[in-house]
């Protein structure tokens, strides 16, 4: 595996460890996909998670968001942290008669709980999340009559809404235009300056190499890990994708 440093020659004050993965293995029934990773995540910082197809990104997203029990090692966080995860494959049921607006405010729950009422600080969430992704205008328009983007972009805002400190996303441009990856982009750049630890899976390089620190991945094994301009070199990425 290749570390690299911030720099060679100063030394800055590493970063604090929002999450703390130390020898890792996880997978799925009879499948063992992440082979003893070992990496930090900073916090208030954008990580990407960069990878082939089938390198094991989503499954260490899942073990991060607590939903995949881990067979090995250890995810460190802090006690009774909850992260917001917006997977590959959404989860928000589009056959049921859902408004955009309910389902952001299914973010809420996490907090609120399904039956309590929602404060006014809890609307004011909801109707910041959708502004913030752009989708204040589809309110009221049902989820199952939404484009892919659009509907992307809905449970991005759902996931924006829970007030989480740490935001894990898998994929979150796919499906988007340029102007939509771009409006996504700024914003977790923005989320990150205001302190939320940021976790996004990507394809795209150039987004990659636009965060703050990048975690790569080949077959289930971490390769390097740094900031983009040391760990994404040409180097690691003709090992990735070029080799066997
Ligand atoms: N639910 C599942 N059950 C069994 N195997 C799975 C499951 N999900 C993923 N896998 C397998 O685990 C391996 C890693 O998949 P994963 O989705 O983590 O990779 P990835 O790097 O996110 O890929 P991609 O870039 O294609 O999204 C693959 O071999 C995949 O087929």
């Amino acid at each position: 595996m290749v570390v690299t440093p911030a720099s060679a020659t100063a030394a800055p004050a590493p970063p604090t460890a929002r999450v703390e993965i130390d020898g890792l293995c996880a997978g799925y029934a009879r499948r063992p996909v992440l082979h003893g990773v070992t990496a930090t995540v900073p916090a208030g910082a954008v990580t990407a998670l960069v990878g082939p197809n089938g390198s094991g990104k989503s499954t260490l997203l899942s073990a991060l968001a607590g939903v995949l029990r881990p067979t090995g090692g250890t995810v460190r966080q802090p006690p009774d942290s909850r992260p917001a995860f917006v997977p590959q494959r959404g989860t928000a049921a589009t056959a049921l008669p859902l408004t955009v607006r309910r389902t952001v405010a299914m973010g809420r729950w996490a907090e609120r709980g399904p039956w309590r009422r929602l404060t006014r600080a809890d609307h004011a969430a909801v109707e910041s999340a959708m502004a913030r992704l752009g989708i204040a205008d589809l309110a009221e328009r049902q989820l199952a009559e939404l484009s892919g983007g659009q509907h992307r972009r809905a449970l991005i805002a759902q996931a924006l809404a829970q007030g989480s400190d740490l935001l894990l996303l898998d994929e979150p441009g796919t499906g988007l235009d340029a102007d939509a990856r771009a409006g996504i982009d700024a914003l977790l750049c923005d989320l990150a300056a205001d302190g939320v630890t940021v976790v996004q899976a990507t394809h795209d390089l150039a987004a990659a190499r636009r965060a703050d620190h990048v975690l790569l991945l080949r077959d289930g094994r971490l390769h390097a890990a740094g900031p983009p301009r040391t760990a994404l070199t040409a180097d690691t990425l003709t090992a990735l994708w070029l080799t066997d």
